[in-house]
Formats: C-alpha cells, structure tokens, sequence
C-alpha cells in the first residue's frame, strides 16, 4: 500500500513538469555508449514515448558512431577520427548513410512502436530536412563531414502535427556538391533545436554531465552559464569530447533554446528525472540572464 502512495506521489510532483512542457518542444540526441546497451536503449525509448503520450512535442535526434565504427571493422577499414569528427571518404559515408538511416534510425522507429508510441523515421536528405555543406577548415581535411547551412523543419513539423515522433539520422543533403554529408550528431541536434525554438534541447552522453574533475564523477557541475564557458575551457576544466557538447549548447542557447542539458545516458530513465522531477541530474547550460526558476 506504502508502495502505491509513495508511486502516485511521483505522479503528483511530474504534474506541474507536465503541465509547463505539454505542447512544447523537446529535441533529445541520443547516441554513443549509451546506445549500445538493449537495457538502456529500452528505458531511453520509454521515457521518449511516456513524455510523448502526456503531449510534449519530443524530437529524436540520434548518433550511432560506435555502429558505424564496427561496420567499417567488419569491412576491414579503420575508424580515423580529426578533432573528434570521423573522417569520412567516399565509401565512409556510404556506410555512414546505410547505418545510420538504415538500421539505427529504424530500429529505433521499431523499438519506439513496440513501447506503444507512434514514429517516423527521417534523415537530412528527407525534404532537405537537413542542408550543408563541405566542413572547411584551414589545414584540415576531414572529407564528407558537412558543415549545416540551412534545417528545414517542415517535415518535423508535420510528423509532429499528426501525433508521431520523429527520429532523425544526421546525413545531410550537399547543397555544394552532389554528395551526401556526415554530420556529428550532437551540432545537428543542437541546429535542429535552434530551428525549431524548442524549449529544451538534451543530449544524453556517457558521464554523468560536466565534471570539474574528468576523472571524479562526484564533481558534478549542476549549473553552468553560457558566459562561463570559455574560463572553464580555458582553465582546462571542459576537454575532450566534452568540448564540441558544450558548444553546442552555448550555441543552441544563443540560437534561442531555453536551457540545455547534458545527462547521463547510462542511468536508466535520466530523461524523466531531468524532466519530470525536482531533481536536476546532469548539467543544465543556461542563458547568462536566465533567472533559474
Ligand atoms: N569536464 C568534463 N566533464 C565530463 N566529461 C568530460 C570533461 N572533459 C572531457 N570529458 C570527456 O568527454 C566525454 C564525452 O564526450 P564523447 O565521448 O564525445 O560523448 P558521446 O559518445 O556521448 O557523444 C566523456 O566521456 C569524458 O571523457
Ligand atoms: C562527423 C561525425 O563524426 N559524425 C558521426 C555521426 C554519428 C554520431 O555523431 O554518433 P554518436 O553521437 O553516437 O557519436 C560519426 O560518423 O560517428
């Protein structure tokens, strides 16, 4: 009996939560380690479609770099990456497009379906959904790696207006050339957000959020404002992988999203606490004039 009140206690503080999001937009990047695991993958998607079935408007964006690191192995090709972006020939991106819009984008459309929710899978190339073009930059050549000059955000609209989910794979159309382009799923998330005014904008990783110490997962930095960003990489706090995150986060903030969030995806349904609860998990990345109620 205890059991039952303390679960419908839970329900009772998601309430206000529920009430404030529904109707709003929601664009979740999912990806890396924390989309290997069935387990995990199982409580992501049902967190996507519970916040989904009480009328918030959530965005899948998905990555799928450990995929596409294992395809290239079992054709004998190495994984190269350049300042954390994959270097990606002609025939890397061929396999790129096949991975991520063919299995993972719909494998998860399948897993989000089995939970009871409804999806449609889209890549950047459905209805120019997303347009870039060559990454460009001096001394650097990382081949079919795109740059995004343009989202639009019809056909999310639409799936959303008649009630599915979208999922979207991050392969983009070439507006420069005649080619497809591979684009880092967490900028493409964060573009997308920025597209689309969402509210919130979050991107599951594989630690607990921004750490002061990279190396003490109690460290935890709950809060960080756009403006203190630079300091902290500066100063050697904010490295690694953990950069281009952070920047897109700060750009998704100037871009006109409400907060940001960095959470981990190793803990089963991260998403509905960060969301739903009094409890703020990860690290919330916020406008400097943001008042933080
Ligand atoms: N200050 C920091 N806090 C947390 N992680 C950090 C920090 N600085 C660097 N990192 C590194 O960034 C990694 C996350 O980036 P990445 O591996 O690219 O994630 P994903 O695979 O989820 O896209 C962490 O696993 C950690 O090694
Ligand atoms: C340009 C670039 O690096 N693209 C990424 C796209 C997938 C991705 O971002 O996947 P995760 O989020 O799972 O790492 C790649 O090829 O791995």
């Amino acid at each position: 009996m205890e059991d039952s009140y303390n679960k419908a206690g839970v329900l009772v503080q998601a309430l206000p939560y529920i009430q404030r999001y529904t109707n709003k937009t929601i664009v979740v990047k999912y990806g890396g380690n924390a989309m290997v695991s069935g387990e995990l993958k199982d409580a992501v998607i049902s967190d996507i479609v519970l916040l989904s079935l009480v009328g918030i408007h959530v965005v899948l964006v998905h990555g799928g770099g450990p995929e596409i690191s294992q395809m290239l192995d079992k054709i004998g090709k190495q994984s190269r990456f350049v300042n954390g972006l994959r270097y990606t020939d002609a025939e890397t991106m061929d396999i790129v497009q096949m991975v991520l819009s063919g299995k993972v984008n719909k494998d998860l459309v399948s897993l989000i379906q089995k939970k009871g929710g409804s999806a449609v899978g889209l890549c950047g190339l459905d209805g120019s959904l997303i347009q870039a073009k060559k990454l460009e930059e001096p001394g650097v050549d990382y081949g079919y790696v795109g740059e995004i000059t343009d989202v639009n955000i019809a056909p999310i609209v639409d799936a959303l207006e008649d009630g599915y989910i979208p999922v979207v794979a991050t392969v983009a159309e070439g507006v420069d050339d005649d080619c497809c382009y591979n684009i880092n799923a967490d900028t493409a998330a964060a573009k997308i957000a920025e597209a689309l005014g969402a509210l919130k904008v979050v991107l599951l990783t594989d630690v607990r959020g921004v750490l002061r110490d990279a190396a003490d997962e109690a460290s935890l930095i709950s809060v960080i404002r756009a403006g203190e960003v630079d300091l902290l990489k500066r100063d050697g706090v904010i490295k690694g992988g953990m950069i281009p995150k952070i920047d897109c986060c700060v750009n998704a903030l100037r871009g006109g999203v409400g907060r940001a969030y960095i959470i981990d995806g190793r803990v089963p349904h991260s998403i509905l606490v960060e969301m739903l609860t009094d409890e703020g998990i990860g690290t919330m990345i916020v406008g400097d004039k943001d008042a933080l109620k």
